[in-house]
């Protein structure tokens, strides 16, 4: 192994693209992580700098080992749901409302929004939800009562798509903030988490290799983003977790998380989930974007 490139000073370490390029080196040379680091530490890194700066060269060849993968994968990419971000505004014109953009994330692509429902327009959709999950409620507390854990303890009911007022008016506007077709939609989906209640992380896309599939993309193709909105504020518990992110979205009333995923692959990193709710109750409304029209 060469040797490290030394820190300027003792107290003042910073990652330099000379160690950068140090690192890349020894790990294409086929040092492990722990030789690397030790012989870092042996040039005067500081142990927690050279953690870092370890940490940040292997994910960025993580990162284009990946790209590069699915890259020879996957056919020319088609376009994908989502904002138009550039230049970094504040707030999107969503037609009839300005949605504000709180975060976002690269890969996956993955943008958190605020206000993009009014109080009004979450309770309207609570309100319409509730007695149309009365039917799997009955079918709950058949099989025992309280909410037992499964994958998913939550319950759920599909609008038709333009079934309101309410209803075209948000699909409208998730149409123009996110640049896709009303008719590419799913029906929009309200959950309901009862205490103790969560959803296991999970793809929203489906499972190429599910024998149901073929016949489940025959309505309007793969699914290709996600957008959960907050219709209430949880009191405690009930973010939405991106494992691989290691990210977790907290809930509040009229914010939503979107998420893109061009391929129906974990690379897609859109691992996702609704956190077990610890207090109080926790209501969603989630739209999904296919890739054709879906009907
Ligand atoms: O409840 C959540 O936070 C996530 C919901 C979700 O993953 C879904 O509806 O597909
Ligand atoms: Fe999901």
């Amino acid at each position: 192994m060469t040797n490290a490139a030394h820190p300027s000073s003792r107290l003042q370490q910073s990652i330099t693209p000379e160690l950068t390029r140090w690192i890349t080196e020894q790990s294409e040379a086929g040092h492990g992580p722990a030789s690397v680091l030790q012989a870092m530490q042996a040039a005067g890194w500081d142990e927690a700098v050279a953690l870092l700066a370890l940490e940040q060269t292997l994910n960025q060849q993580l990162d284009l080992a990946s790209h590069q993968a699915v890259a020879t994968r996957v056919p020319p990419q088609q376009p994908l749901p989502g904002p138009e971000l550039e230049g970094s505004p504040l707030y999107l014109d969503a037609g009839d409302r300005q949605v504000a953009v709180l975060m976002q994330v690269q890969h996956p692509r993955l943008v958190v929004f605020g206000d993009l429902l009014s109080a009004e327009e979450c309770e309207a959709l609570i309100a319409a939800a509730e007695p149309r999950l009365a039917r799997s409620r009955t079918v709950m507390t058949q099989t025992g009562g309280e909410e037992v854990s499964v994958d998913r303890t939550s319950d759920g009911m599909f609008f038709s798509r333009g079934e309101s007022e309410l209803i075209r008016r948000i699909e409208q506007r998730i149409a123009r903030l996110l640049n896709w077709p009303v008719l590419h939609g799913e029906g929009l989906q309200v959950l309901h988490y009862g205490p103790g209640a969560e959803y296991k992380p999970h793809y929203d896309y489906f499972d190429p290799h599910e024998p149901g599939t073929p016949t489940i993309l025959k309505r309007g193709g793969q699914r290709v983003g996600t957008l959960v909105m907050y219709l209430n504020d949880p009191e405690q518990g009930g973010g939405t977790t991106f494992p691989d992110l290691q990210l977790e979205v907290g809930p509040r009333r009229g914010n939503a998380v979107f998420f893109s995923y061009a391929q129906a692959h974990p690379s897609s990193r859109t691992l996702h989930g609704g956190a077990p709710v610890l207090k109080g109750e926790k209501w969603v409304a989630t739209k999904w974007l296919r890739e054709g029209e879906f009907h």
